[in-house]
């Protein structure tokens, strides 16, 4: 039968041994996760131990030397298995495999990052580590990665069980499972959702139900909409070590959310010529972000809305004027702006479209991701459009996770452990 891993990488110790009471009785490894062994060391490990005595608990410790050492520590605090790093040296491979057999727990090798995983998951079975991990970690997993390709690969060329980690949903579990992994290890979409017992409930049945389920996986362009579709700017502006918005730009209508990539116009105080232009350029799905020179007069106004809805384009954001906002409330159509004015300007056509401008202290490119809501609007680079998505995804599941614990009556402090957490001076 398939095993299920719980990853608890957390830095809170309590919450940590909270989850997983409330998931015990469905995995069957317990992982002290590296955040949480760095937040509180081999404590952890024990008390993991005692309170979970019928479960295997695992150390991942991705230990990348001393071996023997790391090992004896975990093994003496209660860990069953060692996680440790494919990337060492054998000499340190073979010592943690020593300290093992002495003291009583198995090694997992973890192959995170190596180069070559198929060559190097060969090796660690002549080394004689008990399991091998095929592992795409957490920050390559927001470039977009998981670990079935490698697993394929690997399954067919080693005999020792193997274990795969690395943003696992239900779909990509049970997928593991068909391909030949004995251990699923999933850490955020269990630990990190409002209901962890449910989530682990769902993994369950997708393993020990496999199926070779086919991942069909959309454009890049699709995923991105769709995961910031279910994020706010917040949540963006978090997973951007905390990025200002454009400053000083807000809603027409509250409770609208934009989400589309960038068709820039820069233009002139009052010259409505090149925005109105922009919709013709603009395609479907697409967000008009206009810089004006000032904002005596508008650009922007009814017309140009209703013709904009035609296209279907997603929003206009106005670093500038905008007039007949009482017609654009009721076309209910998404106009972020400056200031609200009731005269517009002449269409002269000065300025371009798409090209580099600055709006509210925030460069836009064509193509940047805009996303809007009422806390302001956020600009996602192009390039980084697909990770940033992901990032604000795992902010949000943190926050979704942290919100379900207040609901259940503790204190924000209390539960981020936010004295602990302030800067020692
Ligand atoms: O090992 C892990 C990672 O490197 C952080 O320590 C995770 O436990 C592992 O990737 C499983 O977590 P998810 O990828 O969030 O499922």
């Amino acid at each position: 039968m398939p095993k299920l891993q719980v990853a608890l990488d957390l830095v809170e110790l309590k919450r940590a041994v909270e989850i997983a009471k409330e998931v015990a009785e469905y995995v069957d490894l317990i992982e002290v996760g590296t955040p949480l062994i760095k937040s509180e060391g081999m404590n952890a490990v024990r008390v993991m131990k005692k309170t979970f005595r019928n479960h295997e608990i695992v150390a991942d410790m991705k230990t990348i030397d001393t071996g023997a050492l790391e090992v004896e520590m975990c093994a003496k605090s209660g860990a069953d298995i060692v996680i440790i790093l494919a990337l060492s040296n054998d000499s340190t491979i073979e010592e943690a495999i020593r300290s093992a057999r002495k003291y009583g727990c198995k090694i997992m090798a973890d192959l995170i990052n190596h180069p070559n995983p198929v060559e190097r998951a060969k090796e660690l079975e002549e080394l004689g580590v008990d399991y091998i991990n095929v592992h795409v970690g957490i920050d390559v997993q927001m470039l977009g990665y998981d670990p079935i390709e490698i697993l394929k690969k690997v399954v067919k060329e080693v005999s020792v069980p193997v274990a795969v980690a690395g943003g696992l949903d239900v779909d990509r579990a049970s997928l593991c499972v068909s391909l030949g992994a004995e251990i699923v290890i999933v850490g955020s979409n269990i630990v990190k959702t409002k209901n962890p017992k449910e989530s682990a409930i769902k993994f369950r049945k997708a393993i020990d139900s496999a199926k070779p389920v086919e991942i069909v996986r959309k454009s890049l362009d699709e995923e991105i909409r769709e995961i910031l579709m279910q994020v706010t700017t917040p949540n963006v502006s978090d997973a951007m070590h905390r990025a200002k918005a454009i400053e000083g730009i807000y809603p027409i209508i509250k409770g609208k959310k934009v989400v589309g990539k960038a068709v820039t116009v820069y233009t002139m105080d009052g010259d409505w010529a090149k925005p109105v232009e922009a919709i013709d350029v603009a395609k479907a799905g697409e967000v008009i972000v206009i810089k004006c020179s000032g904002d005596s007069s508008a650009v922007w106004g009814e017309l140009a809305t209703r013709s904009c809805m035609n296209k279907g384009i997603a929003g206009v954001i106005i670093d500038g004027a905008v007039r007949d906002v009482d017609e654009i409330v009721k076309l209910d159509f998404p106009v972020f702006a400056r200031k609200v004015v009731p005269n517009a300007g002449e269409p002269k056509g000065f300025g371009e479209i798409n090209v580099k401008i600055v709006c509210g202290g925030v460069e836009v490119n064509p193509g940047d991701w805009i996303i809007a809501d009422d806390n302001g609007v956020m600009v996602i680079p192009q390039k980084r459009a697909y990770e940033i998505a992901r990032r604000a995804l795992e902010v949000k599941k943190h926050e979704d996770r942290i919100r379900a614990e207040i609901e259940g009556g503790k204190t924000l402090a209390e539960i981020i452990e936010l004295y602990k957490w302030e800067k020692l001076k």
